[in-house]
């Protein structure tokens, strides 16, 4: 089945925010192709790649980059907390925005920490960790207002923004490792890439992954060592495994083991297999995901078992989901069902609703809920996971839950003119947000329950402006579903206008 964030490597990531803020990183800074080493933004301010200056970080930007002004100029200084004053370097002049970089804090927020991963200004996911986990929190809160702010839909101001729900263990939550791997001369390496590079950093801790997905990523890379395994070389494009991904579920604590190869053959696996059989009996399935050549995805469409089971088993909410190795499931099973069971709260069901389950992945949403209402139907638009939706409503023995394949923006008005009208609706859309045409049906239709489930709180904001035309903002919970990060994610609840 294939997986919805079939992820590109850092380097070849685009470098854009959702909010219209402009990025701090991105291209490097080349001054032959800006004209010398000075440039002037287009406010006027002279300013030049290289140049120093103290700078007052005034507060953190929605990438969690600390925001400064030279010369009433914005400046994006990553690793920098609001209140600091920090020496910067200038690392890019972009017409709207400078970006630098910290060569030495001068006055240090007391938010400060060591970060617990060495690595963590290099690589990306870990812009928060050199902040308290309090004033994480704080800031996840602050992206909202952030975002409301820009967007000003009706009533923004007078909102009820609830206190980010934080995890006990701010740690540990990643249940899955996709970690490519690279011989570089006699060095093996298993990590991340430095931002905006191909190179691949060795990472033997990260405090943010599960640990049993370490281990086995550990352990694969000794043994891939051992017995000799042909690596992937991107500069040759030669060489068999190119990443491993681990994902280890939370309820059973089984690993799913998935090589991702430039090749169809995989010489040496069966010797492979029968070394991690002795060394990690947690290893309950091993798959090949074919995915040849130089591509910045991940994931090829090919995925064949080379042993074990063929799922591995994830419990939501009492509801059991078998996971194949694409299968996608939210990376952090703890606060996930926080977001389910906000959802829930949120929505007040009775067993006559009608339930749309709109971006479902593989139902877990409304599979969840299915035994609260009397019909549940759900959307997505990838084929794999509509059919693991239907499975996973089957091995549940849920009868009255049914997923298709199609578009929100489609299925949701066709189902409306065909006469199904939704008493309960529940997106969760992928960090675009909703579609114009969904936006404009829900405002003809007007479902009476109504919770928007959002990972970017710009796009929301956006959105809310529409939607608010017909619906009430009760309250935004947010949640904090990746720490260390500086991603968002909340639940919104909405009631109709006219009702209020
Ligand atoms: C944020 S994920 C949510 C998945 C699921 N609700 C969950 O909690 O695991 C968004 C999902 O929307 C799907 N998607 C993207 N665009 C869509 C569209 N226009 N209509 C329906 N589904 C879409 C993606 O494939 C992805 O599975």
């Amino acid at each position: 089945m294939t997986e919805n964030s079939n992820k590109k490597r850092p380097y070849q990531q685009k470098a854009r925010t959702t909010n219209g803020q402009k990025p701090y990183y991105g291209k490097k800074f080349d001054p032959r192709k800006q004209g010398g080493h000075s440039q002037k933004t287009s406010e006027g301010v002279d300013v030049r790649v290289g140049q120093n200056f103290p700078l007052t970080i005034k507060r953190l930007g929605i990438n969690g980059e600390g925001i400064g002004y030279f010369k009433r100029k914005i400046v994006f200084v990553p690793g920098a907390l609001p209140d600091e004053v920090a020496v910067v370097k200038v690392t890019e002049v972009q017409p709207k925005y400078i970006a630098a970089k910290v060569l030495k804090i001068r006055e240090k927020s007391p938010n400060r920490v060591k970060p617990l991963d060495e690595f963590a200004d290099e690589v990306g996911g870990f812009e928060l960790e050199h902040m308290t986990y309090a004033a994480q929190l704080a800031f996840k809160k602050d992206v909202l207002v952030q975002s409301l702010e820009k967007f000003q839909p009706k009533g923004w101001s007078t909102y009820d923004l609830r206190n980010t729900i934080g995890m006990e263990n701010p740690y540990e939550y990643r249940n899955k490792a996709q970690f490519p791997v690279r011989k570089i001369g006699d060095q093996f390496r298993v990590g991340m890439y430095k931002r905006s590079s191909h190179d691949l950093v060795d990472l033997p801790v990260v405090h943010t992954q599960n640990p049993a997905t370490m281990k086995v990523l550990r352990t694969i890379r000794e043994l891939l060592d051992k017995l000799s395994v042909s690596i992937y070389n991107e500069d040759k494009n030669r060489g068999t495994v190119k990443t491993i991904v681990a994902r280890v579920s939370h309820t059973t604590g089984d690993v799913q083991l998935t090589f991702v190869t430039n090749t169809d053959g995989f010489p040496g696996d069966t010797a492979l297999i029968a070394a991690i059989n002795q060394a990690l009996p947690e290893v309950t399935g091993i798959f090949q995901n074919f995915n040849p050549g130089r591509t910045s995805l991940v994931w090829g469409d090919e995925t064949i078992k080379l042993w074990g089971k063929d799922y591995i088993e994830e419990t939501v909410m009492g509801k059991t989901f078998q996971l194949s190795p694409r299968a996608f499931m939210q990376l952090n099973h703890t606060q996930m069902s926080v977001v389910y069971k906000e959802a829930l709260s949120a929505l007040n069901l009775t067993h006559a609703d009608k339930l749309v389950d709109a971006y479902s992945g593989v139902g877990t949403i409304g599979l969840s809920l299915a035994d609260k209402v009397g019909e549940v139907r759900g959307m997505e638009i990838i084929p794999e996971a509509v059919d693991d939706a239907n499975i996973n409503a089957k091995i549940n023995h849920i009868e009255n839950a049914h997923y298709e394949i199609g578009t929100a923006e489609e299925l949701f008005p066709k189902w409306q003119s065909e006469g199904w009208l939704a008493d309960a609706l529940v997106v969760d859309p992928p960090r675009t947000g909703l579609d114009t045409a969904l936006r404009r049906e829900i405002l003809r239709t007007q479902p009476e329950k109504f919770v928007y489930i959002s990972c970017n709180a710009s796009t929301l904001a956006r959105d809310l402006v529409d939607l608010t035309k017909a619906y009430k903002v009760e309250y935004i919970q947010s949640i904090d579903m990746f720490p260390q990060t500086a991603r968002w994610e909340g639940v919104v609840k909405l009631t109709r206008r006219d009702h209020s």
